[in-house]
């Protein structure tokens, strides 16, 4: 594109910023509750809404109130929640098999919402780290986090999302060779219609903090994610890792965190044109809303601004903790 404009004051810029109207007219992008999914953690027992207090206005819900939430979620148009548990440290083990037991926290908590609000879709999350006592995405064998062994461990995760019934499958695990693992596995068995969202391009980010204590995370994790999750200063490696995971059967893409990588959002969006998503994370949350509690910045404007810029970066949607508070913005 070579925009073309006549010289000063032929073109005056402020003529198309002039009223609200005019505004309205010209703006290029926009930001619809139907770009959003909906992050949740989950957790045990019966009416629990616990509230984060690293992220100020997210709760820890059990079943039941996760089901509510999402009736209340499909009510104001979301399009799709996420479902992270909130693992019984003592569940948490060197072989995590609570990440495929059928009647672990998310399944039965995809089941309850399915089963309550159908329309609704559901997206859960494929990564040891939520089972595993050394808090890693993957096993841990003599200090590595062995890759191929992982990966038949997230297929079975993930064939036991598939079977309580999830629309969609996010790998955030960042081991190689998943997704074409989890297609073929997913093929195999019948579950021809179950998407994967890959977290294609996820990065090693300070960013993570609040979602480590939201999901009881921080205390497990010995080490860093460094050997799984991209270093912050590569770009072009995103592109081939996107590229991988779409000739493996993903069908939609994700670049994690969000505003910090929004130059990593619009380049694979213009390199690939794929369903191409932004996870606007925890720490990225956390700071808005601790800067709009002191009063330093309005909140409600920077959220709304922190989720229009990825719509301008490209993204067709994105994982965000302000999804039902930003829907009701936009009603
Ligand atoms: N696998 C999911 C995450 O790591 C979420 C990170 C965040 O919200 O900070």
């Amino acid at each position: 594109m070579r925009p073309v404009q006549a010289p000063f004051p032929l073109t005056r810029h402020r003529r198309t910023r002039a009223s609200s109207a005019i505004r309205a007219l010209v703006q290029e992008n926009d930001l619809g509750v139907g770009d959003l999914i909906w992050p949740v953690f989950v957790c045990d027992g019966t009416g629990v809404e616990e509230p984060v207090s690293s992220m100020p206005g997210v709760v820890r819900r059990s079943v039941d109130r996760v089901t509510e939430a999402a009736r209340e979620a499909a009510d104001l148009g979301i399009p799709a929640i996420c479902l992270f548990p909130y693992t019984d440290p003592a569940l948490k083990t060197a072989s995590c098999e609570e990440a495929w037991n059928p009647e672990n926290l998310s399944n039965r908590a995809t089941r309850a919402i399915k089963s309550a609000t159908p329309g609704i879709a559901v997206m859960s999350d494929v990564a040891l780290d939520p089972y595993n006592a050394d808090g890693h995405d993957g096993f841990v064998v003599g200090g590595e986090i062995v890759n191929d062994e992982t990966v038949a461990a997230l297929v079975k995760q993930a064939l036991s999302q598939a079977e309580a019934g999830v629309d969609i499958i996010g790998p955030s695990d960042m081991m190689d060779g998943r997704i074409g693992a989890i297609r073929d596995a997913l093929e195999d068995r019948g579950y021809k219609n179950t998407m994967i969202l890959s977290y294609a391009a996820k990065y090693a980010s300070a960013f993570y903090g609040p979602f480590r204590d939201a999901v009881g995370a921080s205390g497990a994790l010995k080490g860093d994610k460094k050997s799984y999750q991209m270093n912050p200063a590569n770009s072009d490696e995103a592109l081939r890792l996107v590229e991988r995971d779409l000739r493996e059967g993903a069908d939609m893409v994700m670049v994690k965190p969000g505003l910090p990588y929004l130059d990593i959002c619009r380049r694979v969006k213009d390199t690939f044109g794929a369903p191409t998503f932004a996870y606007q994370v925890s720490g990225e949350y956390a700071m808005i809303q601790a800067a709009a509690q002191n009063g330093w910045i309005d909140g409600d404007r920077a959220m709304v601004e922190s989720l229009m810029c990825f719509k301008r970066a490209g993204c067709d949607g994105i994982l965000t903790y302000f999804a039902p508070t930003v829907a009701r913005a936009l009603a």
